[in-house]
């Protein structure tokens, strides 16, 4: 079977007058998973996924989508792009949006009740959008952004502004979409958040792009609850560990094979385990290698 590639960028400039947002810049994404974009405000990510996407003309360069031009309006019946909610209409309803939608893709209107299941959006979907939280605006964004069933779905900040629950769904959803084998590219400055959701992330800055693979930054620590920090905390130290001591937990940083060792130790000396959590750290550490404090 052929792969097609699902996005392209060869050599893409885009310039507000002198200043070079985009700067002759190259990518190639040939699988399903998810690719964070990410940077400081206004260094063009936004930009970036509107040329990519042909809502804004680039000044050189050639842009191809599942190996489409973006030109080709046609390509765009298996792509979305999730923008953010100044898209939307206060006055139509949340049905009013998505029957457009299903319309302008020649969708069955069961499609709309599947999707509105799935986002969990039936209390207000016949609501005016003006009467929305932010948070519901997200949904019905995200609605509106699979109801095509992508291939290729480009996202603008979407882990913003989520409450917890809302936050574990649009996981979910992101998860989702790459097992039923979509190419998710997403701009976030949600740092923890990128963390729970990607490896791959594409820093952009000063006009270029930095493909990174975030295991090689990937840092585990350990949160442990005890009976008795201060034992626990200076048998630990004795032990060659590095600790951080927090009000109610340490915090040891180590790799999943010496979590064994470290517990015995605790254990042994009679010192009860009352929590133990596993935390994974990687993007923020990068961020700052790239962009300073
Ligand atoms: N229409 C425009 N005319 C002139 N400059 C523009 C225009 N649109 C964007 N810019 C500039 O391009 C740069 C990139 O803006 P963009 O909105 O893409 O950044 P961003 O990374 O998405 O920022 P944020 O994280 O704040 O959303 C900024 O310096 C911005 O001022």
């Amino acid at each position: 079977m052929i792969k097609i590639t699902r996005l392209m960028l060869r050599d893409v400039l885009k310039k507000y007058k002198s200043h070079k947002v985009i700067d002759h810049v190259s990518l190639k994404i040939e699988d399903s998973g998810i690719w964070a974009l990410v940077g400081p405000n206004g260094v063009g990510k936004t930009t970036l996924l509107n040329c990519i996407c042909n809502i804004i003309p680039i000044n050189s360069g050639k842009i191809e989508l599942l190996g489409e031009s973006n030109k080709n309006f046609k390509v765009f019946e298996k792509i979305s792009y999730l923008q953010d909610n100044t898209i939307l209409f206060n006055y139509l309803t949340g049905y009013d949006h998505l029957k457009y939608v299903c319309d302008s893709h020649r969708l069955p209107k069961r499609r709309i009740q599947e999707v509105v299941e799935y986002v969990g959006m039936e209390n207000y979907l016949h609501k005016k959008v003006g009467t929305y939280s932010l948070g519901m605006k997200q949904h019905l964004l995200v609605a509106i952004s699979i109801v095509n069933r992508p291939k290729l779905l480009f996202m603008d900040e979407p882990l913003n502004g989520l409450d917890p629950s809302s936050s574990i769904l649009m996981r979910k959803i992101l998860f989702d979409l790459v097992e039923q084998g979509t190419t998710v590219i997403l701009s976030s400055h949600n740092l923890a958040e990128i963390d729970r959701v990607t490896n791959q992330i594409i820093f952009i800055k000063d006009g270029k792009l930095i493909e990174i693979d975030r295991n090689e930054y990937t840092e585990t620590r350990y949160v442990f609850k005890l009976s008795n920090q201060v034992l626990a905390n200076k048998l630990l130290l004795d032990s060659g560990y590095t600790i951080q001591q927090e009000k109610d937990a340490i915090i040891v940083t180590i790799g999943e094979e010496d979590l064994n060792d470290c517990i015995q130790i605790i254990q042994n000396n009679g010192v009860t385990i009352l929590d133990l959590q596993k935390e994974v750290t990687g993007s923020e550490k990068l961020y700052t290698k790239f962009f300073g404090k």
